[in-house]
């Protein structure tokens, strides 16, 4: 799957001369050390790629199980200031990193973003946070104690686009939120079929893996999720042939209750992931199924927003006004409603989400307490808050699909 994302990622930064940027490149004299947890395939994509081009941030380390594995991804990628550690103790017990970021399987994500917590770091980790919504309430806690910054990798609630589609939704131009549909499917074979995504024992699942959906069903229905109920009314897995307890596919209805929006009324939701959509006949792989969508519904429009977790390669909101019958087409790659005047045509989400972290962690390292971090205006973020509150409706979906929440 990451190579797919490595070679798009290839040809997006020739397109836009991304390397004369890299060159141009001057880190600032004291950069904030980044250090990582696993040589993970996505690592090159999600963040070797955005530090390249952020001036106040380096990686400083990588850990893997073995030394060799973390020393062969430091030569590929020509990490000039990273070493290896062989275990993620090492690394968490360097005092020179001051941050980590943690792409593990997702069984893994709650306990060692305690542990990097708890040896001081600040922590940028991979979603989904946590295997369930109980493990996110502790890391909120510790979170707090610490006094450390953590963040969930939605690099797409970054995205300027993902920010003015919110702006339409939540303007009141088209009337309330009825009703908003996700949905984010792989064909099968994408993965390899012992992928850390289908192993129950690293909480993987369709539903987990896949959890932007999730995401942006809850970010597009309420204004906030502070205050708001889920319902779950249908859960409908479709299973993993090898492991009894993964959803391959999951198909889940839900309303989402605020009382400060659509008059108290539920909102509407549907989500569908799935990690292995089956080929046609056997033979032909459904490439057209890996299409990726997020549509609002509104009184009076159809607000619908393609490619919602890769915006950064291309895309074109379209809202179809009911009322006069007109549709207009919308992009946008930098500034917006959340970030006012900073990005670049060729920012990734991920670029974006660590604009974000890095923005925050310097608030906190020079004296802003989290909470008063949290209400910095004009910076997007994603609090633990929601992190909670979207983990909180994956729960209640495995729950109800009979599959019980995930450990
Ligand atoms: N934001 C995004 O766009 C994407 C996010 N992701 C997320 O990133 C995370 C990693 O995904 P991906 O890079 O595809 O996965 P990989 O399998 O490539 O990487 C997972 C890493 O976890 C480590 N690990 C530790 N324990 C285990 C174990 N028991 N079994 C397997 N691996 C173990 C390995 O590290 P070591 O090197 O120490 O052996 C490995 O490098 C997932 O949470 C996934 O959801 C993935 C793809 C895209
Ligand atoms: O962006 C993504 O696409 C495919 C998934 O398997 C992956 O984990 C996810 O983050």
């Amino acid at each position: 799957m990451s190579w797919v994302l490595d070679l798009v990622l290839g040809v997006h930064n020739w397109r836009h001369g991304v390397s004369s940027v890299v060159a141009s490149t001057k880190k600032t004299t004291s950069p904030l050390r980044l250090g990582i947890l696993g040589a993970a395939a996505i690592s090159p994509c999600a963040i070797f790629d955005p530090v390249s081009t952020h001036p106040d941030v380096v990686i400083s380390g990588i850990a893997a199980r073995s030394k060799i594995k973390a020393d062969a991804q430091i030569k590929r990628y020509k990490l000039q200031h990273a070493r290896a550690y062989g275990s993620y103790e090492d690394l968490l017990a360097d005092p020179e990193i001051e941050a980590v970021y943690i792409p593990l399987p997702n069984g893994l994500h709650a306990e060692w973003t305690l542990k990097a917590l708890r040896a001081g770091k600040h922590v940028l980790v991979e979603k989904p946070l946590a295997s369930n919504a109980e493990q996110v309430r502790e890391i909120k806690r510790v979170s707090e104690a610490t006094g450390k910054v953590v963040l969930e990798a939605f690099h797409w609630r970054f995205h300027p686009a993902a920010h003015l589609v919110k702006s339409l939704v939540d303007s009141g131009a088209y009337g309330a939120v009825q009703e908003v549909r996700a949905r984010m499917a792989v064909p099968a074979g994408t993965m390899a079929k012992d992928d850390i995504r289908f192993q129950y024992a690293l909480a993987g699942g369709s539903c987990m893996d896949l959890l932007y959906a999730y995401s942006a069903t809850s970010y597009f229905a309420v204004p906030s999720l502070r205050d708001a109920k889920v319902e779950v009314l249908s859960a409908v897995p479709r299973m993993n042939a090898r492991d009894g307890k993964i959803d391959d596919a999951m198909t889940a209805d839900y309303t989402i209750t605020s009382p400060s929006a659509n008059n108290g009324k539920p909102v509407r939701c549907h989500a569908e992931t799935d990690l292995a959509v089956p080929w046609l006949w056997g033979i032909i792989p459904p490439l057209w199924e890996g299409t990726i969508t997020v549509t609002v519904e509104l009184e009076k429009a159809t607000i619908v927003f393609p490619n919602f977790p890769g915006p950064w390669l291309s895309h074109s909101i379209t809202v179809a006004d009911r009322d006069t019958e007109k549709v207009t087409k919308y992009s946008a790659y930098t500034d917006g409603p959340q970030w006012v005047r900073r990005g670049a045509r060729w920012w990734t989400t991920y670029r974006y989400q660590l604009e974000a972290f890095v923005d925050r962690v310097r608030a906190v390292q020079n004296g802003k307490s989290l909470p008063e971090a949290e209400e910095m205006e004009g910076w997007p973020w994603v609090g633990l808050e929601e992190s909670e509150a979207v983990m909180a409706i994956a729960d209640q979906v495995y729950e109800k699909a009979g599959l019980g929440v995930r450990k």
